[in-house]
């Protein structure tokens, strides 16, 4: 199988998975942090998938058995929210974590390795939270906040030893963004780095990663690394209208919108590293 993952195979695959999104248009709970709830809400809907921003404990039983998949994101952590992750996580949906600052306080870090046990298809974190969460340290001296202060490549092993004791399929985003379920690894290379200056693009390219998830839970592998190769693709052909990060913002879910099958094929660069 694996002898097959070509270039042009990945390319074929992103695009079939974005037409799957876009005719399926996959139901998609969010539980995030309120700074990402508008871009990620308007990122799923642009590459055609239905997003609900819906937290309260008292629905969880009765919506999310409904979705077709779940995302949860702890940027904004509270008391109040974790025991709805909690529920989220358990209702048998696929479901992706972002773990947002996992190391800013042994109560994210808990939580975060509390909701990894409840199987996550991908987690999906900068390079800093990616470290942070494989070795559960939340003491790190070059913790920065919300952003990496790290490359996407340092975190590769940390990521890989992730991915094999969780079970989850693991994505480090960064310049190369790369995707690994513990024995592959593959790297997504599309993106541009203005879209480090968007608030909450990590948080918004995790969620279409659900998407891609829910419409097909088959390879979370191929579903990852697809999704990231087309929000990074999107940021590029939005580059080429912005002029700084306000701009961008508009112009990459304009791009989402937008992409055809030869832009697409054409454009997403995502190989199998040997
Ligand atoms: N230097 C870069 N060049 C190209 N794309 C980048 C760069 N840094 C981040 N990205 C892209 O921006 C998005 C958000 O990633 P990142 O900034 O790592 O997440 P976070 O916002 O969680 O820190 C991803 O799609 C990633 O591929
Ligand atoms: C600024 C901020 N504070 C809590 S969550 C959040 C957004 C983080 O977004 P991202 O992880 O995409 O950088
Ligand atoms: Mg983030």
């Amino acid at each position: 199988m694996d002898e097959e993952r070509t270039e042009a195979w990945w390319a074929r695959r992103a695009w079939a998975l974005l037409s799957a999104v876009r005719e399926r248009a996959p139901l998609v709970q969010c539980i995030t942090n309120l700074v990402s709830m508008d871009i990620a809400a308007n990122a799923l809907t642009a590459a055609g998938a239905s997003p609900a921003m819906l937290h309260c404990i008292r629905e969880i039983p009765d919506f999310t058995p409904r979705c077709d998949a779940v995302y949860i994101n702890v940027g904004a952590l509270s008391e109040d929210w974790l025991p709805s992750m909690r529920a989220a996580a358990s209702a048998g949906r696929p479901w992706v974590l972002d773990p947002v600052a996992v190391a800013a306080s042994s109560f994210r870090m808990e939580a975060c390795l509390e909701l990894l046990a409840l199987r996550p298809a991908v987690v999906r974190g900068n390079a800093s939270e990616i470290l942070a969460l494989a070795s559960s340290s939340d003491s790190s001296p070059t913790f920065k906040g919300v952003d990496s202060s790290h490359d996407s490549g340092e975190a590769l092993q940390a990521a890989k030893a992730l991915a094999r004791s969780s079970g989850a399929v693991v994505a480090v985003s960064g310049a190369v963004d790369f995707i690994t379920d513990g024995e592959q690894v593959i790297s997504a290379s599309n993106g541009v780095a203005m879209m480090q200056k968007i608030m909450a693009t990590g948080c918004a390219v995790t969620a279409l990663i659900a998407a891609f998830v829910g419409a097909d839970p088959s390879d979370a592998l191929a579903a990852a690394a697809c999704a990231l190769a087309i929000f990074g693709l999107a940021g590029e052909i939005g580059m080429e209208s912005a002029k700084g990060p306000a701009s961008l913002r508009m112009h990459l879910i304009d791009a989402l919108y937008g992409l055809d099958e030869q832009t697409v094929t054409s454009g997403v660069k995502i190989a199998l590293l040997p």
